[in-house]
């Protein structure tokens, strides 16, 4: 590594200090000549694209802000100053670099975006690159990082991992790095624009749903995962209740979980890196030590390694992961009704309210949505993906880009994509009608039937838009 030229430290979605690899690496450096941190909110996330889509929806803002102001207070606490920048990163770090030459540390890439990026900042300035993404190291993989051995599902990955007995071999997270070098101020100026509140229209049934639950940072990741490990103990029934849709209030005395939180909901903070996923593993790993290895603590560990195939996948196969073989046509009206939430079907648009006002969906109400607008809406799942990417907190380009196209069948699995029958699907998932009460609050009291009537097509709500026609049966 040189040591003449200052450190910069370039943070994206790593926005931590404990278990990070590159902040312990310059810890291990011991003084170095300079430091300085900087993030990039890359200014082309917020300009709308021909289908009005960004990629900074307010939620998702919202939540990467807390967490870029908590990495900046943990920073300060060592003296360290985080610098936040808006613009085009490859101009602004060359910018930088003119003036004051530095050696680039920060994540290796994970899209090809990034991946341009890089290359484009190593034509100019020294760059090392670092892992904090993943469970495992990218030599751990080495053997199966080939076109031709990269396995085809889930479970040929996973059935890999066994026979070689990884799991056994996850790195321990590191401990918050310890800092000590001069600070260093951004040499360039070039505030965030954050996009403005006051333009968003807050919709009238806005006031009758719940609140967003979810606080970014460092700080409030630890402290989730730790209720949830420790004082919720929620992992202990995760299997049988991973499936639903959101929490049953705690006044639902009948139901098996009321006020236990469903799932875990650790993924915001692991896509933008505030947790890191070996601190979420060696969590649950201690978990397993009191209270014993269990199929709950079992399957949480399968869906952290499903990420992990995803994540991997795309490092893979880069850009081919975007492509869709069959492209499908715009039609503008069923885009505007699913941007608005007004489909018809009551199930689908409780869904979409709550990822436009939360930024946050169960997975099996991922899985309605986009079998939902694939499947019955006939549209392209790259607008489907690029939606979900302007709204969910967790937004995490492998696993999001990697889902849409398993359900899509354009992926990786050769089963051809996921249907989801929606009227079998509320059914199963909730048939009291919890969650699509929680959201369309102005249907007021309604029966199953009367849904699953309206859903066929048989316009048993009068208050809510007819559905779409179908392009295949809900039933
Ligand atoms: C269409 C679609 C889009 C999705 N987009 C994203 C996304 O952008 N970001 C994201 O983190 N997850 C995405 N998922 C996966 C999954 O829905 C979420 O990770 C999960 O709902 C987050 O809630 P949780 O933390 O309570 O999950 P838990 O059930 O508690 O799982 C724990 C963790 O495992 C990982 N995980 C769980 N399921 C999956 C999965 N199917 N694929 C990859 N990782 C998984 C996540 O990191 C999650 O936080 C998507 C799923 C679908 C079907």
């Amino acid at each position: 590594m040189t040591s003449h030229h200052m450190n910069l430290v370039w943070l994206r979605n790593d926005l931590r200090l404990h278990d990070h690899p590159m902040f312990n690496q310059l810890a291990a450096q011991g003084e170095c000549p300079g430091l300085a941190v900087v993030f990039i909110l890359p200014q082309h996330w917020q300009q709308p694209d021909p289908n009005g889509l960004t990629r900074l929806g307010l939620p998702k803002a919202r939540f990467l802000r807390a967490c870029l102001i908590d990495v900046q207070r943990s920073l300060y606490q060592q003296n360290i100053r985080l610098s936040l920048l808006g613009g085009d990163p490859v101009r602004l770090l060359r910018d930088w670099y003119a003036q004051q030459p530095f050696h680039l540390h920060t994540a290796a890439a994970q899209a090809p975006e990034e991946a341009s990026w890089l290359r484009a900042i190593a034509e100019f300035a020294p760059v090392t690159t670092y892992e904090p993404h993943t469970l495992f190291r990218q030599q751990q993989l080495a053997e199966l990082l080939t076109a031709d051995n990269w396995p085809s599902s889930y479970s040929g990955f996973s059935r890999w991992l066994d026979k070689r007995g990884l799991l056994s071999h996850i790195d321990a997270p590191l401990p918050p790095a310890i800092l000590s070098a001069d600070p260093h101020e951004a040499p360039v100026a070039a505030a965030i624009q954050w996009p403005d509140h006051q333009l968003h229209q807050v919709p009238a049934w806005a006031g009758r749903v719940p609140v967003t639950p979810f606080h970014g940072g460092e700080d409030a990741g630890l402290r989730h995962l730790a209720a949830y490990l420790g004082q919720e103990n929620a992992l202990r029934h995760y299997k049988d209740s991973r499936n639903q849709l959101c929490t049953a209030p705690a006044s639902e005395a009948d139901h098996p979980y009321s006020g236990s939180r469903f799932a875990s909901q650790l993924s915001p903070w692991l896509a933008w890196g505030a947790l890191s996923v070996r601190q979420v593993w060696a969590g649950i790993q201690r978990w397993e030590s009191i209270h014993g290895t269990d199929e709950h603590s079992g399957w949480l560990k399968k869906e952290l390694l499903w990420r992990e195939y995803f994540h991997w996948t795309l490092r893979l196969k880069g850009a081919a992961v975007f492509h869709n073989p069959q492209p499908k046509p715009l039609d503008d009206s069923r885009w505007q009704a699913w941007c608005t939430a007004r489909t018809g079907y009551p199930a689908i648009d409780a869904g979409l309210r709550e990822l436009i006002h939360t930024g946050y969906s169960s997975n099996r109400m991922r899985q309605w949505l986009a079998s939902f607008f694939i499947h019955q809406l006939g549209l392209d799942w790259r607008l489907g993906a690029a939606f979900f990417e302007q709204h969910l907190i967790d937004f995490d380009v492998a696993s999001n880009w990697g889902n849409w196209a398993y359900i899509a069948g354009s992926g990786q699995d050769p089963r051809g994509g996921r249907f989801f029958k929606l009227n079998k699907q509320l059914e199963l998932y909730d048939p009291q009608l919890m969650h699509l009460q929680q959201w369309l609050p102005e249907l007021g009291p309604l029966t199953l039937t009367q849904v699953l009537h309206h859903q066929s097509g048989k316009r048993t709500l009068p208050n809510w838009p007819a559905p779409l026609p179908p392009t295949n049966p809900v039933d």
